[in-house]
């Protein structure tokens, strides 16, 4: 596996996986259409600024490219607003995912990693959740992500030779502890990133949506993972074809859940500002608990994290945060 093709590149996951795969001394391309990207955030190797919709474009630069994998992590990513406009997410998510699939397959091309997500399990009956557990997704998002994932291992099963892994990660969160990349989104919704902005002063309050789920203390909880532990699940998946071990499916994350308010604590004392906290009706599409058990993970291809500490999460989070304008 020499040459690796990464849709999404140039977002917040992709563009620390792009870091990895660099640092691994592998060639990459991206492809990527810079909708919540950013150019300068990819690295290492070629970008080419494109959409996934762009069939001729997508099948031109695959078919010159020629890759030995494929990591597609380009998609729409807010639960909120897929409840609020859910064909954005099949038709992005879902049917762009399709066409990425069906071109692979017509240059037969294969080694593919699937940027999963926890959300393809709903309102799981137990935490942590395996992979064996039920997939039921309460949102339109997990919908969009679970057909993907269906539709790639239908394709695995009839196709000979096609493999895949899909990496279901739990809430992935942090940055470059280099300060290099990091999240950057004109309207950011993810917990830690908007705790931060509130620290920072962009927002006079951060909101928890939910006091009276059924958690210890009526607040959802999720289990974050530093995004550079993810990556490096990225590059044990590429080994993991590589090996030709076959496809497969691997929770991501670290086996701890916090809940908003945890989280908040460990914002309030790394930042050294008490910012403002008011409680708030549930968000739609929120599950009350997600935990990974990655297990499998594990076992399968020796992935060890190596930053499982939320103040550590926060802390690179921070850092990049007070540094964007
Ligand atoms: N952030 C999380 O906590 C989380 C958790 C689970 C799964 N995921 C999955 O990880 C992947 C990456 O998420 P992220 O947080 O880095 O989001 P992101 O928005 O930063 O990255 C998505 C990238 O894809 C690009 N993109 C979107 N649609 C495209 C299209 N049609 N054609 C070409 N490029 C397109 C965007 O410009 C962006 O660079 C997504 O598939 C998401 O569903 C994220
Ligand atoms: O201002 C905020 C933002 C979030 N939350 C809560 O914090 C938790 C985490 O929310 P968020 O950071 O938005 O992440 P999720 O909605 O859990 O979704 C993330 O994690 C999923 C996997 O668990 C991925 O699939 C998604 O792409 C990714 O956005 C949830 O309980 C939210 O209700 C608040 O209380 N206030």
């Amino acid at each position: 596996m020499k040459k690796i093709f990464v849709t999404g590149g140039a977002g917040y996951i992709g563009s620390h996986v792009v870091k990895a795969l660099g640092e691994r001394g592998l060639e990459v391309l991206t492809y990527d259409n810079l909708s919540t990207g950013h150019a300068e955030a990819v690295l290492h190797g070629q970008l080419v600024t494109g959409d996934l919709a762009d069939r001729a474009l997508l099948r031109k630069t695959l078919s010159e490219y020629h890759p030995d994998a494929v990591i597609h992590f380009a998609a729409h990513i807010e639960v909120a607003e897929s409840v609020a406009n859910p064909l954005k997410y099949y038709r992005n998510n879902t049917l762009n995912a399709l066409n990425l699939w069906e071109v692979l397959r017509e240059l037969r091309l294969s080694n593919v990693i699937f940027s999963s997500t926890a959300a393809v399990y709903g309102i799981p009956q137990d935490n942590p959740v395996t992979e064996e557990t039920a997939l039921a997704p309460i949102n339109p998002y997990g919908a969009s992500k679970m057909m993907s994932e269906r539709l790639l291992a239908d394709l695995a099963a009839a196709e000979k030779g096609f493999d895949y892994v899909a990496l279901r990660y739990f809430n992935v969160a942090g940055a470059d502890p280099q300060g290099r990349i990091g999240q950057k989104y004109r309207n950011a919704t993810h917990l830690i990133t908007r705790a931060l902005k509130t620290a920072k002063g962009e927002y006079d309050r951060l909101q928890i949506f939910g006091t009276d789920y059924a958690t210890p203390d009526g607040i959802c909880i999720r289990d974050y993972i530093h995004v550079d532990d993810l990556a490096a699940a990225h590059l044990a998946a590429l080994d993991h074809l590589a090996g030709g071990c076959g496809s497969d499916i691997f929770n991501c994350g670290y086996g701890h859940g916090y809940s908003v308010r945890e989280v908040v604590d460990v914002a309030r004392r790394v930042t050294g500002v008490d910012f403002c906290v008011e409680e708030a009706p549930r968000r739609a599409g929120d599950p009350p608990a997600l935990v990974a058990d990655s297990g499998r993970l594990r076992a399968a291809t020796g992935w060890k994290p190596r930053h499982d500490d939320l103040e550590f999460i926060v802390r690179t989070a921070w850092e990049w945060e007070r540094q964007l304008a």
